[in-house]
């Protein structure tokens, strides 16, 4: 007699040292309670990781896998860059990805995998702001902001301040749904520091989003040109604000362990 609880496989796997749990839904299908994503993410009482990511099959015209992405404190991201990457190397044969923020195509280049994070979008609402204000100089901080299909204020200057004001910021009232929180320091007109504080993570050693949000409100500033390298704690991303609006991610994704949950 088969067992009603079964096991679940899981791939571990990480893009810049921001690292993920992907679970393939895509022949049976896996229903996760947020208790659950809660507990598999808690790096003592679980299997550890910034974000859970989970597949199952496509629903729409185009796409090759639907993908999701939940954060440690079981909230959803409509987008991660890093786990995208990882999910191209996860499927294989540069798969065309569903997600919140839209269909992400992927291209691979040797080691390294493109994604095509969608457009950016400017407009508070879209953020989303809990009021109308200029995004690119937010009474906060005097932050910027944008969408990558999640929300993400970058603050320019002291990339120190993370740990204390990313958590604070985060929780702004001027976030109805939070925000992921990037600190930049520019180093060059084609090079930028960074580091984020994520929203329902914490400080990660990169964030692919973040990264792409800070080169498109950098350009904005007239900071940086619209190609630009970030070096954030994990690692280096390559990211271009294309003229169709769209952000290109450039890097690397690594494959750890793959694992059976009991
Ligand atoms: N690590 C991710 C972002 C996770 C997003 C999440 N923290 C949120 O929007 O709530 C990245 O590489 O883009």
């Amino acid at each position: 007699m088969r067992s009603p609880i079964m096991t679940l496989s899981f791939t571990k796997m990480h893009g810049l040292g921001n690292d993920f749990i992907v679970i393939d839904g895509r022949q049976i299908p896996v229903v996760l309670p947020d208790s659950l994503i809660r507990r598999l993410c808690d790096r003592h009482l679980g299997i550890g990781c910034d974000q859970l990511v989970l597949l199952s099959p496509a629903t729409l015209e185009g796409a090759d896998v639907h993908v999701r992405f939940f954060n440690p404190d079981g909230s959803e991201a409509g987008a991660c860059g890093n786990a995208s990457r990882c999910v191209a190397l996860f499927v294989g044969n540069s798969p065309v990805l569903q997600t919140r923020a839209g269909l992400l195509p992927t291209t691979q280049k040797g080691e390294q995998f493109a994604i095509n994070m969608g457009a950016a979008r400017l407009d508070w609402q879209d953020i989303p702001l809990s009021r109308p204000c200029d995004t690119l100089h937010l009474p906060l901080e005097n932050a910027a902001a944008c969408s990558m299909g999640n929300p993400h204020a970058t603050l320019f200057g002291d990339i120190g301040r993370a740990e204390t004001l990313g958590p604070v910021l985060e929780r702004d009232p001027l976030f109805p749904e939070r925000a992921n929180i990037g600190f930049a320091q520019i180093l060059s007109p084609d090079h930028m520091r960074l580091r984020v504080w994520e929203r329902g993570a914490g400080l990660t050693l990169a964030c692919g989003s973040g990264a792409c949000a800070a080169v498109v409100n950098a350009v904005r500033r007239g900071l940086t040109e619209r190609t630009c390298t970030v070096t954030m704690d994990g690692g280096d991303l390559t990211i271009t604000w294309q003229e169709d609006g769209t952000v290109l991610m450039t890097g690397p994704a690594t494959t750890v362990f793959h694992g059976t949950l009991a």
